[in-house]
């Protein structure tokens, strides 16, 4: 960083590129066309299952499990940015009828289709991201292997939001191999990029692994305001039912009316039965009678949505915990994952927001959405260096087949110039 800064100040010239790179928005639908929807994930790693970490803001007094995992160590110079507006807090009100919607979920199916490589169509939504135009509009100059075109990387990996401390890391490593003179040529030090990028992503790369034991497998989805959560429940509901795999959807997010509407909408559109109890309702007793009809019909899968909320707002975090233990009364293994949805558009402030609800609610997984289109892309380093919760999914757009299982090589190299041929 030290030097990053120093040789800024002494060259004087701006080391961006974005006047050589790629320019535009995508076109979506051209895009869709082009390329193949994903059919399901390989499944091969464990998801920890830590739990609630503070107490309930609610009524719920028992049932309450053990202390979590304790959140990895974490850096504290991330600033705290409101993100959206304060919700009403949620007393223990009368909860109004519960309401399923459509039928019976579909039979269950044995065979499930193959698992999806999920590259195709990585680079064309990812490539006006920051990192992609950054590193891309740099090596396309054909630059001379030198102390400059570290600078230069340096100040892409920065402005892409991969943070200071593991973009200052990874390009001083770089520059030492340099000096001892391991690269022939620019080229040979682009791959090594791709080596070093690819070792930050490798530990959490870790897809979700639906354990069919667990009937039903229960994911509770969390986040603030906005960050594509209901909308990230849809595509998982159509993911896991091409895999064959029978549904129900909660209605947490009792606080937007137009988010029950929304997954409401979702589940008569794709038969899939959603339990709503309407808007301002008791989350945690969306979540209680989701669980209990669930178990009753022995679905494979439940997703628990819950309303956006401020990582600042104390009350409305502890509510995570209750809805939390709640779904414990009905089976303490209950949620099997917490999965925590963060905007790729986000930058820096996606650390203090998964600070805040991995102390609240033990987060287990996570999906990076909105990184197609203006995402730097930058925060999925800085995320994966400083909690190492794994990343499950990440949004490469608006349709249901837009969420991919998370790939090291297919993000990095759909960020870095395609003529590493490795894409
Ligand atoms: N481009 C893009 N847009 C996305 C992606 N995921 C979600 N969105 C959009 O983000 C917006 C917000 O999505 P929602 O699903 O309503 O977000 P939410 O987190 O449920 O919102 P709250 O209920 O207010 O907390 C919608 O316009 C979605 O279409 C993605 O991967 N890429």
């Amino acid at each position: 960083m030290v030097s990053f800064f120093r040789r800024k100040k002494d060259k004087g010239a701006a080391a961006g590129t974005d006047g050589e790179t790629r320019k535009g928005g995508l076109d979506i639908e051209a895009l869709a066309a082009a390329f193949p929807k994903a059919p399901g994930a390989p499944e091969s790693s464990n998801a920890a299952t830590p739990d609630a970490a503070i107490p309930a803001a609610g009524t719920v007094a028992d049932g309450d499990k053990p202390a979590p995992e304790a959140a990895p160590p974490i850096a504290s110079d991330v600033p705290a940015h409101p993100v959206a507006p304060a919700l009403p807090a949620q007393g223990a009100m009368q909860a109004p009828a519960l309401s399923i919607d459509v039928a019976a979920p579909p039979p269950r199916v044995q065979e499930k289709p193959a698992a999806a490589p999920g590259k195709p169509g990585w680079r064309e939504r990812l490539r006006g991201s920051g990192i992609a135009r950054g590193l891309g509009g740099l090596f396309s100059r054909n630059p001379k292997l030198d102390d400059d075109l570290l600078d230069e990387i340096e100040t892409a990996l920065i402005t892409a939001d991969v943070g200071v401390t593991a973009t200052t890391q990874l390009v001083e490593h770089l520059r030492k191999r340099m000096k001892a003179r391991e690269f022939s040529d620019a080229r040979a030090l682009l791959v090594a990029l791709r080596a070093e990028l690819v070792a930050l992503l490798q530990p959490v790369a870790r897809p979700l692994v639906i354990d069919d034991r667990a009937r039903p497998f229960v994911i509770l989805t969390v986040g603030v305001n906005g960050v594509g959560k209901t909308t990230t429940i849809g595509k998982l509901a159509r993911r896991y039912k091409d895999e064959g795999r029978s549904l129900m959807l909660a209605a947490g997010d009792t606080f937007r009316a137009a988010a029950v509407a929304q997954l409401q909408a979702w589940g008569e559109r794709n038969g899939v039965p959603v339990i709503a109890q309407g808007q301002n309702a008791d989350a945690a007793s969306v979540a209680f009678d989701a669980l209990q009809a669930a178990k009753a019909r022995g679905v494979d899968v439940l997703i628990a949505d819950t309303a956006g909320r401020l990582h600042t707002q104390q009350g409305l975090m502890a509510e995570l915990g209750k809805i939390k233990r709640v779904l414990g009364k009905l089976d303490p293994a209950a949620p099997h994952e917490v999965l925590m949805v963060i905007d790729g558009t986000t930058g820096q402030n996606a650390l203090s927001q998964l600070r805040q609800f991995h102390a609240a609610a033990g987060v287990t997984g996570l999906v990076v959405t909105k990184l197609d289109g203006s995402a730097k892309g930058g925060v999925v380093f800085a995320l994966a260096r400083e909690f190492g919760i794994p990343i499950r999914y990440a949004g490469i757009g608006e349709r249901p087949e837009d969420l991919r299982v998370f790939d090291a090589e297919a993000f990095v190299d759909a960020l870095l110039p395609g003529e590493l041929g490795s894409a």
